[in-house]
């Protein structure tokens, strides 16, 4: 009542300025001080503000003993569209004290109507929603900025866990949306995990604390000088669980995927400013590296017909494409897109001075060749681990088992785990192949295991015999050359023996590679 009678007796003018004498006279004699962050910062809205409702919230349901204390026991409580959490939050003009490094300080929500729609090129909530902050005048200088950054890490580490994560595409090519982000993003569901991830174990374990050493590693990224970021190579042919275990990566650290595709980047600049655009704790993913970009000299064409761009490429000026380039329309690298990005611009996005704007990153490039990609890009540093993501092996297959069948050790019998085991390796299956077999007869455990018997055997066969013909075909080769150089050469004949034997080298050394292909394609 007095406060509506003091609002229509005193005129406005004469109350502002008494309350704000009151208010100067008031922080002489107080030994506090006052921040305010509002949500709504001129015409942007206030990171600080949703960090620091974020934080509260946390605080607010926290029941450890360092937990704010609310004085009130009203919260109000929102579940955000797609999250499987809910927030709590303080209620209007609530308080809620909190204590940082021993400092005790009080938040106080305050939400007042918004006196008249100023202009604005967006609609303004109709409230003034803002947190007021008390400190201690004499904590102020030590704690604040470092309570500040300490709220907006955890803030960061609360939307993580509340949020589905986000997968990321720049599959719009280098057009923004309409908050100026080259990014789209879609919620990310993966069901993929270490757990059913099924390769070596101990190289699993050792990928597993690499990715928590680094995670954990911010004082030592620090200390040694070195940007926060890691570069992971995954490299095998297709179906071995390279993206299977891009997403696993994911699940395992809470961190978002962002999906660059090389092809839809025109530019260094373009590809720079996606970096830029990448939040940090994320996975940056470069699927099919040799696909993607022509990264080396090689003229050969890859059989992904559409992932080729041409483009030019530093100390590779005869890889221009154009009209005088080699091949017509038809040649694979005349695709019609003037895709400039070079080898050096990767490089720099990934281990340059620009890679390291943003934090905890990680990169991911995966390819099904790794002989064809550029030295480059492999040397230490660059690529901190290189994977090998290859054929299923006996230990991978248990892991495939007890995923799809519920095995456990001991549960198959030892008969027929020895003729699995004798076969596995032989086979060269894909695990992707396996769990084909074993998805088709889940319903019978007996079934599953018998056909997956008979189809390792099958394949084994098939493998033998592919190498004994290959092996036969080296030979005759080997021989051609040698009478080809005997005809060549007459003189030279007496050094055959040991020529013959570096050339037998070769040959077999082709053969193998031959034989990889081969495989991949298998
Ligand atoms: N190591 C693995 N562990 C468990 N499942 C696997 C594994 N490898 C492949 N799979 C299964 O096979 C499917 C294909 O695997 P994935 O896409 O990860 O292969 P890839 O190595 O990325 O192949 P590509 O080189 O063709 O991209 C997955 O859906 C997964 O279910
Ligand atoms: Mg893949």
């Amino acid at each position: 009542f007095c406060q509506t009678l003091l609002h229509t007796v005193i005129p406005p003018e004469l109350r502002f300025a008494v309350l704000k004498l009151f208010q100067r006279l008031f922080n002489c004699f107080s030994s506090y001080c006052y921040y305010e962050i509002t949500e709504i910062d001129g015409v942007n809205t206030n990171e600080l503000y949703n960090a620091v409702q974020l934080y509260l919230s946390s605080s607010a349901s926290s029941t450890t003993p360092s937990a704010a204390a609310t004085s009130s026991n009203r919260l109000s409580l929102t579940r955000g569209l797609n999250s499987s959490a809910i927030t709590f939050g303080l209620a209007n003009n609530d308080r809620l004290s909190d204590v940082f490094n021993g400092v005790s300080v009080v938040w106080e929500h305050i939400v007042t109507p918004r006196q008249s729609q100023t202009f604005s090129w967006r609609p303004l909530p109709e409230e003034k929603r803002g947190f007021t902050l008390r400190i201690n005048k004499k904590d102020k200088t030590h704690i604040l900025e470092a309570y500040l950054d300490f709220i907006t890490e955890k803030a960061n580490e609360i939307r993580r866990k509340n949020q589905d994560r986000l997968l990321y595409t720049n599959s719009r090519g280098g057009s923004l949306d309409s908050r100026g982000h080259p990014w789209e993003s879609v919620p990310f569901k993966h069901p993929s995990t270490f757990d059913t991830l099924a390769m070596d174990p101990a190289k699993k374990a050792e990928i597993m604390s690499d990715l928590r050493d680094f995670a954990d590693g911010q004082a030592f990224y620090k200390r040694t000088g070195r940007a926060w970021k890691r570069g992971y190579l995954l490299y095998g042919p297709p179906g071995t669980g390279k993206s299977s275990m891009i997403a696993a990566m994911a699940n395992f650290l809470g961190y978002d995927i962002y999906d660059l595709e090389l092809t839809e980047v025109n530019t260094n600049s373009e590809l720079r400013k996606l970096l830029m655009k990448t939040s940090s704790k994320s996975i940056i993913v470069i699927e099919d590296i040799d696909c993607s970009i022509n990264l080396t000299n090689r003229k050969k064409s890859n059989n992904s017909g559409g992932r080729t761009s041409g483009g030019s490429f530093d100390g590779g000026s005869d890889m221009r494409t154009g009209p005088g380039a080699p091949g017509g329309p038809g040649d694979p690298e005349n695709n019609g897109n003037n895709n400039s990005i070079t080898l050096s611009g990767l490089l720099n996005f990934t281990d340059g001075l620009w890679s390291c704007c943003g934090s905890e990153r990680i990169f991911v490039f995966t390819t099904n060749h790794i002989e064809k990609l550029d030295p480059a890009l492999l040397r230490s540093g660059r690529m901190d681990m290189h994977v090998f993501m290859s054929y299923c092996s006996f230990p991978s297959l248990k892991i495939l088992l007890k995923n799809y069948l519920g095995y456990d050790d001991g549960d198959i019998e030892t008969e027929i785990l020895e003729k699995l085991s004798e076969v596995i390796e032989e086979a060269e299956m894909t695990p992707a192949d396996i769990s084909e077999v074993l998805i088709k007869n889940r319903r019978d455990n007996d079934k599953a295991l018998r056909e997956l018997l008979e189809a390792l055997r099958i394949r084994a066969e098939k493998k033998r015999l592919v190498n004994r013909r290959r092996r036969m075909e080296a030979d005759v080769e080997e021989i051609a050359e040698e009478e080809k150089r005997a005809l060549d050469s007459p003189k030279e004949v007496g050094g055959v023996a040991t020529g013959g034997g570096d050339d037998v080298e070769v040959n077999y050394k082709k053969g193998g590679k031959e034989g990889e292909e081969d495989n991949g394609i298998n």
